[in-house]
């Protein structure tokens, strides 16, 4: 087809019936603005709504707000909100829906004002977001936001804000200058005690505002508004060229904003709304009292085995998560990892780890691109609490983290090889990586890693940072597949 129309409204009549089913009514209000309204949105917290409004009514369509671009913005808009979500199983079948949970879309950047009152609307109850590890814009080791940080110096200054924090604390601004209703703020994003990590990065901000401002503003935020953590759990690969193309294919209608994911969705959430919220727990949400356990199995289990196949699957030639987990060294040397040290620290935290092939097969799914590059993004900010902790308590334990720092390491050199050489990575890595390249060792890496992973040293007064050094001595001198055999024959 070479000119098919763009996904609208008057387009719903003409699409098949399954590709819509579930579609919420027109009209159904907004009861929450999403921050950052990626592939993982669109393909997750959207579609747990539109079955939440399709199990149990209720005015929770979304306002999905675009933090620092506008091309997402863009793209729904040409298309009435609407976009489809393929979900591809690894078994060969794929399911294509539909979506029309997005009501209205922002560009908190290009119209920050009409951000704040889609925030402080007394219609709105909650506020979610998807803005990366690197959005929270944080230091690790104090949960408070970055010292000396330009860009969130800039918003507290009060311009028009950028950060993803600022632009929370504006609309929170404005909702409290209208003492509006309570409202309950989702962390969605990777991070440990995400719910906890925002509060305290919203409490910051205030701080940085000028004091008459700032205090009472907060004391108006804490008593009002609930910021829960969540887990979650989708592999979402960015979108690929030709997917567009492919629903048109399908459906005959063009979709610029398409999203293609495993049909495995888990979200696990903090039960402590401040006020009403979607029907999530009757499509398949856990509300629970306490996160920890399951938060250790997510980003110890499957977020550290993505990383460990990315820093260590990139050098061997693999471009995707399915190369690596398919590849005859490498995989073995996952599942000795995955075994011996990661599942292990998240169970000893009460999680309940799924088995070895269960994990791989999933991750490995042949017909998802995910590609290592992405996952390779933001070390710096994801590194501490994937394979960092889990190896500083495996030592504590008097055990050898040997298989953690060998993944640690492989990012370590990672850095050190030429950029024209490995993927870009983001400025946070670059940063890193200069230092390496200023002849600063692993050791130093480890430092600026450590964040807030504590006990490093273990009895024999040799630290994870000497570790890591070993590690990417032996990664140096056997190439990565010698030091992966050797590890996990
Ligand atoms: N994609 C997945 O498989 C998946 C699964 C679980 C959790 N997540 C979480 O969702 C996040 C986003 O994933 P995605 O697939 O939607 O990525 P994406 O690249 O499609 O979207 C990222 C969103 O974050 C915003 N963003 C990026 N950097 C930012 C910054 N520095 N400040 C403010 N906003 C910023 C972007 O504007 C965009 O809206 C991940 O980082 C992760 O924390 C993703
Ligand atoms: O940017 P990240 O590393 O937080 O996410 C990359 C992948 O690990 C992530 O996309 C996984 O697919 C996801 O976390 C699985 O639920």
């Amino acid at each position: 087809m070479d000119h098919p129309p763009r996904l609208s409204r008057a387009a719903r009549a003409h699409l098949p019936a399954e590709a819509v089913r579930g579609l919420p009514p027109e009209g159904a209000g907004v009861g929450i603005v999403h921050l950052g309204p990626g592939a993982f949105h669109r393909a997750h917290q959207a579609v747990l709504t539109q079955e939440a409004m399709a199990a149990e009514g209720g005015d929770w369509s979304i306002c999905a707000a675009a933090g620092r671009g506008r091309s997402v913005v863009d793209a729904l808009r040409a298309q009435d909100g609407l976009y489809t979500v393929t979900d591809r199983a690894a078994d060969g079948a794929d399911r294509l829906r539909v979506v029309g949970a997005i009501a209205d879309t922002v560009s908190a950047r290009d119209e920050p004002e009409r951000f704040a009152v889609a925030v402080a609307a007394s219609t709105t109850h909650v506020v979610t977001l998807t803005v990366t590890e690197a959005g929270y814009r944080h230091d690790p080791a104090t949960g408070r936001l970055a010292p000396d940080d330009p860009e969130t110096a800039a918003d507290a200054a009060g311009r028009p804000p950028r950060t993803a924090v600022g632009q929370l604390v504006r609309g929170l601004q404005v909702r409290s200058r209208l003492d509006g209703p309570p409202l309950t703020v989702l962390s969605c994003d990777n991070l440990p005690a995400n719910g906890r990590l925002l509060r305290d990065l919203v409490e910051s901000f205030c701080a940085l505002l000028p004091e008459r401002e700032g205090g009472p503003l907060w004391e108006w935020i804490s008593a009002r508004t609930a910021f829960c953590g969540t887990v979650v759990d989708q592999v979402v690969p960015a979108a690929e060229p030709g997917d567009a193309e492919r629903v048109a294919a399908a459906l005959g209608y063009r979709d610029d904003a398409a999203v293609v994911g495993e049909a495995y969705r888990s979200w696990i959430i903090e039960d402590a709304f401040a006020g009403p919220r979607p029907a999530w727990d009757r499509v398949g949400a856990r509300l629970v009292g306490d996160l920890a356990p399951y938060e250790t199995v997510k980003l110890r289990c499957v977020n550290a085995v993505h990383s460990a196949a990315a820093y260590l699957g990139l050098p061997l030639g693999a471009a995707t998560v399915a190369d690596a987990v398919g590849h005859p060294v490498l995989r073995p040397f996952l599942a000795a990892l995955y075994e011996r040290e990661l599942a292990p620290s998240a169970a000893a935290h009460g999680g309940e780890p799924p088995g070895v092939e269960a994990l791989l097969g999933r991750l490995g799914n042949p017909r998802l691109r995910h590609r290592l590059a992405q996952i390779a993004l933001q070390g710096a900010e994801k590194l501490p609490q994937r394979l960092l902790a889990p190896a500083a308590e495996h030592l504590a334990a008097g055990r050898e983290p040997r298989l953690a720092c060998l993944a640690v390491a492989a990012w370590a050199r990672l850095l050190r090889t030429p950029p024209d050489e490995r993927p870009a990575l983001d400025p946070g890595s670059e940063r890193v990586a200069a230092g390496l390249a200023a002849a600063r060792g692993p050791r130093e890496a480890v430092d600026l890693l450590r964040g807030p992973v504590p006990a490093l040293c273990g009895g024999s007064g040799r630290d994870l940072g000497d570790r890591v050094a070993d590690a990417l001595a032996e990664l140096e001198r056997e190439g990565v597949e010698g030091a992966l055999r050797a590890a996990a024959p």
